[in-house]
Order: C-alpha cells, then sequence, then structure tokens
C-alpha cells in the first residue's frame, strides 16, 4: 500500500464524505451569517423634509429640517439641513405695505425649492410662525395684521410645499417648543434624563420655560404646559414676557427716561460720545410704550450717552415691577415664577449679545462679568466704532444696553444668583441645528415625538448577527456529530500493513 493511502486510512476527516459534509457546511454557515448581515445593512438613506419659517419682529429666517424616510413612526433623528435668513425686517414691519411682506420671502423660499429634492417636494409640509413682532401689530391694528397674514399665505402658496398655514404663535407655545427643540437636540427626551430649562430672548418677547420639582401646574395653571414624550410625562412652567424683548425693552427704557422732559437723553445704557437725534413718533410707535407719550412733545430728541453700566442698570430696573406679587414667589409684574431648577440653555438674543461682547463662558464669576461690561459701557464710543467698523453702527451701539438688560433680566427679573449663574449656557445652535422654537413646532405639529417610547428591537444588529454565527456553528457540530455512525473507525493502534 503506498504511504499516501496509508495516510488517508489514518485520518478519517479525509473520506469524501466528510469533506463533502464540511464544505457544505461551511458555505451554508457562510451564506447564513452574509444574510443576516446584509438584510440588516442600513439602505441608502431616503430623506423626507419640513420647512418652517419664524417670523420673528426683527426679521424672518427659513429652517429646513430632514429626517430619515424609512424610519417606522418618524422616529428617525430629525436634523436642520439649511437654513436662510430673510433680507429686510420682519413682517411686522410691512403693515402699510403687506404685499412686499409676502415678495421678502421670495428668495429664500426658492433656495428652499432647490435644496429640497424635488420628488419631494408636495410632500413637504411648509409652516410659517409669527412671534411678538405680529402679537404686537395684532394688538394695535388687527386688520393690518390679518392683511399681512393674507399676503403672506399668498406668497407661500405659490411654491410647490404642502403648505400648513401661516399663525402668530401663543407666548406658551413659543416658550415652550423652545424647550422641546433644546431637549430633543440634547437627546434627554428619547432617555428620560433631567431637561435643560430654555431662555429665548427675542427683539419683542422673551420667553422662560423649565420643569421645577415644587411646581406642579396648580399655583398659577396658565404657566403650565404640559407633554407626554416617548413615555415620560413633563409638567412645564413657561412664560413669555412681550414688550421685554430687548427692542423693545430699549424703547421702554428710553421712554422712561425721556418723560424726565423734552429736549436731551443722557443715556448710561450708550457708549460716552455717542450722540443721535431721533424721532419721538418712531420711539412711541409700539403698545409697549404708546401710553408714555409725553403730550406736547417736539418731534425729535438728542439721544446721547455717558456709559455708566450701574446707571444704566438703573433706568432698565425702572421697567420692571419687583412689588406686586399675588403669588408665593414671582420674577417681576406679578407673574408667578416657581423656583429656579437648571441646567439653561440661553438662545437667539442672549447668544448673539453674549457673543459679541466675549462674555458667553458662564464660568467666569458674574461681578467680574459685571466688571468687564462696566468697562465695555465706559469706552468711548469712537474707539468701538474703530475696534467694529463691520458692525452696522445702530447694533453696534446698543450692545452695552443689551448686555446690561441681559444680566438684568436674568438676575433681577428671574432671580438667578452668583452660584446659579453658571448653570446658564449661551447657545446657538445643537449639533448643527439652531436652538429656537421651530424644531419643537414642527416635531409638534407632526407628530414626530411619540407620547409613549417606541418599541426598539430586543437586540442591536451587531449582537443578532453573532448569536445567529454562534447558532449556525453550533448547528453544524451538531450536525457533524448526529453523522457520527458515518464516520471511519480509527484504530488506536498503528496498523500493521
Ligand atoms: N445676528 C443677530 C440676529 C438677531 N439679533 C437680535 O435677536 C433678536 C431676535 O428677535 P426676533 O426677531 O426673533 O423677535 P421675537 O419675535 O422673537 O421677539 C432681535 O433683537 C435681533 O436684533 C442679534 O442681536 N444678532
Ligand atoms: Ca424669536
Amino acid at each position: 500500500m503506498s504511504a499516501q493511502r496509508e495516510m488517508k486510512e489514518k485520518n478519517p476527516w479525509h473520506t469524501p464524505v466528510t469533506i463533502i459534509i464540511t464544505v457544505i457546511g461551511v458555505i451554508a454557515i457562510v451564506a447564513l451569517v452574509t444574510v443576516a448581515v446584509l438584510q440588516n445593512r442600513p439602505l441608502p438613506q431616503k430623506y423626507k423634509y419640513g420647512i418652517v419659517l419664524d417670523a420673528g419682529s426683527s426679521h424672518t429666517a427659513l429652517y429646513i429640517y430632514e429626517w430619515p424616510a424609512e424610519k417606522d413612526n418618524n422616529t428617525g433623528r430629525v436634523e436642520q439641513t439649511h437654513s436662510c435668513k430673510v433680507k429686510g425686517p420682519g413682517i411686522s414691519s410691512y403693515a402699510s405695505n403687506p404685499l412686499k411682506a409676502g415678495e421678502s420671502l421670495r428668495e429664500c423660499m426658492q433656495e428652499a425649492e432647490q435644496r429640497v429634492p424635488g420628488k419631494r417636494h408636495h410632500e413637504t409640509p411648509l409652516y410659517l410662525g409669527a412671534t411678538a413682532g405680529m402679537r404686537l401689530l395684532n394688538m394695535e391694528n388687527s386688520v393690518a395684521s390679518d392683511k399681512v397674514f393674507q399676503a403672506v399665505e399668498e406668497a407661500l402658496k405659490k411654491f410647490p410645499f404642502s403648505y400648513q398655514g401661516a399663525r402668530i404663535l401663543s407666548g406658551q407655545e413659543e416658550g415652550s417648543f423652545g424647550w422641546v427643540t433644546v431637549n430633543y437636540l440634547d437627546d434627554r427626551l428619547k432617555q428620560g434624563l433631567e431637561t435643560t430649562g430654555a431662555l429665548d430672548l427675542g427683539g419683542a418677547s422673551t420667553q422662560i420655560s423649565f420643569v421645577s420639582d415644587n411646581y406642579n401646574g396648580s399655583e398659577s395653571p396658565r404657566n403650565s404646559v404640559t407633554f407626554r414624550l416617548y413615555g415620560n410625562d413633563y409638567n412645564l412652567y413657561t412664560h413669555s414676557f412681550l414688550c421685554y424683548g430687548k427692542d423693545q425693552a430699549l424703547r421702554m427704557t428710553l421712554a422712561h427716561q425721556s418723560q424726565a422732559g423734552p429736549g436731551t437723553v443722557l443715556d448710561p445704557c450708550f457708549h460716552p460720545g455717542y450722540t443721535e437725534t431721533k424721532n419721538y413718533l418712531v420711539l412711541y410707535d409700539s403698545p409697549c410704550v404708546s401710553d408714555r407719550k409725553p403730550q406736547g412733545a417736539p418731534a425729535t430728541f438728542n439721544h446721547s450717552g455717558n456709559g455708566n453700566f450701574l446707571e444704566c442698570q438703573k433706568n432698565i430696573k425702572s421697567i420692571f415691577d419687583f412689588n406686586s406679587c399675588k403669588y408665593s414667589q414671582c420674577s417681576f409684574n406679578g407673574v408667578f415664577q416657581p423656583l429656579l431648577q437648571g441646567p439653561f440653555g440661553a438662545f437667539s438674543a442672549y447668544y448673539f449679545v453674549m457673543n459679541f461682547l466675549n462674555l458667553t463662558n458662564t464660568s467666569i464669576p458674574l461681578d467680574t462679568v459685571k466688571e468687564k461690561l462696566k468697562d465695555y459701557c465706559a469706552t468711548p464710543w469712537n474707539q468701538i466704532r474703530q475696534q467694529h467698523p463691520n458692525i452696522k453702527l445702530k447694533y453696534l451701539a446698543e450692545y452695552c444696553f443689551a448686555g446690561t438688560y441681559i444680566l438684568t433680566l436674568l438676575t433681577e427679573g428671574y432671580n438667578f444668583t452668583s452660584e446659579s449663574y453658571s448653570d446658564i449656557k449661551f447657545i446657538e445652535k445643537i449639533k448643527g441645528s439652531d436652538a429656537g422654537w421651530t424644531l419643537g413646532y414642527m416635531l409638534n405639529l407632526t407628530n414626530m415625538i411619540p407620547a409613549e417610547a417606541p418599541d426598539s428591537p430586543p437586540l442591536p444588529h451587531a449582537g443578532y448577527v453573532s448569536i445567529v454565527s454562534i447558532i449556525a456553528v453550533l448547528i453544524f457540530i451538531l450536525f457533524i456529530f448526529s453523522l457520527r455512525p458515518l464516520w471511519p473507525r480509527c484504530s488506536k493502534h498503528p496498523q500493521i500493513v
């Protein structure tokens, strides 16, 4: 017998039956695992889109959101993919020429048409939400505000999206949807984590929204908003202060000073050397101040600065009422506010102003922040202008006021202390999406956040593939053992040839 044959007889695995079984087994395992992997491989992503227009008091911005199309119940992450700032002022400024309000949106809407894939246009919901600018116009002149909405509606309907309406948000909606946005983007809602409060500062109103253990909605129910999200109940405290956005607050502070008498206003909230001639009619053209219009005043007044932080803060404090409170505790103007419970995200003008002033770092002690602002306000206007040649003078002139207003609102208004000040984070975006009410508004209207926690597959994909592989190998080994009777017998002793 040849040596080769001898080898074969010694090694039972070399019989044709076992070789065939092994090959088939290996092929079967590879096929099984391949199918398991391929079946669960993410498909090329297809997206759905949603568009929200934020018609603020100072300007309108368009946001495009996208989310994976094939996720059940739209449970995939929603992200902002594009934003467009509408040129010109907010839509409430077009009260005397409503058609222009509609026209102003055209450029950003055309951009949206480019950005959203054509075949998704007709199914992409389009919302417009207006905030405090339109609230004020509606109070002042509801016919004019209706006309602006009509014009805006006509302009938006010309685009191929699924138009869902334009309306004024209530203060509660504005505050609570800002809170939803921040906590959704931080993944706090899905995971049932402690939530972040939301501080939104606009031009015409400002919102504060947070969950507090000592607030269940029974004291001052009008400040209560409840949500059931991903299986958790949230009882939110929220309040919107109309007229306490930074632009209207500036009007109120100026109006307060100009009551001292017509002529010149020497304003501690403006830099030394700043001087402008301003129109009384423009100053008082807002329901926030119209009742304070002095009788028989001249058409214009001289607005000059002397840059004094402490005096500025004193003036700002005069627009708050700290005395009336019929609840256990109040923020200001007799508005109930439970004990602050952080952390807080402060966005919109809070961020823009503090970022300009290089004061977004809240681990800097509050006293140091005040010192820095004091120095900034005392800096001569000429020097400020030279340091920031590219910033529009109107905006540049107002940062001393705006910074002082923010600190006053937070500490005197909402009762943040030197300790709790560091609970605030000034934020612009979270994971690429702007902080603001728009995302929360769309998530709510499209039912994108389920009330109950979605059922998740019991195993992640990797775990599933590993278990399938292990079971396949075990079945194969069992199979081999079940064929034992067919195995060639091996002798314990070397065969004698
Ligand atoms: N880059 C920017 C953009 C806006 N802003 C200010 O942020 C505020 C935005 O308010 P808004 O137009 O949303 O007004 P509301 O309707 O929310 O009260 C305005 O006071 C703007 O002047 C800013 O300070 N810097
Ligand atoms: Ca706003």
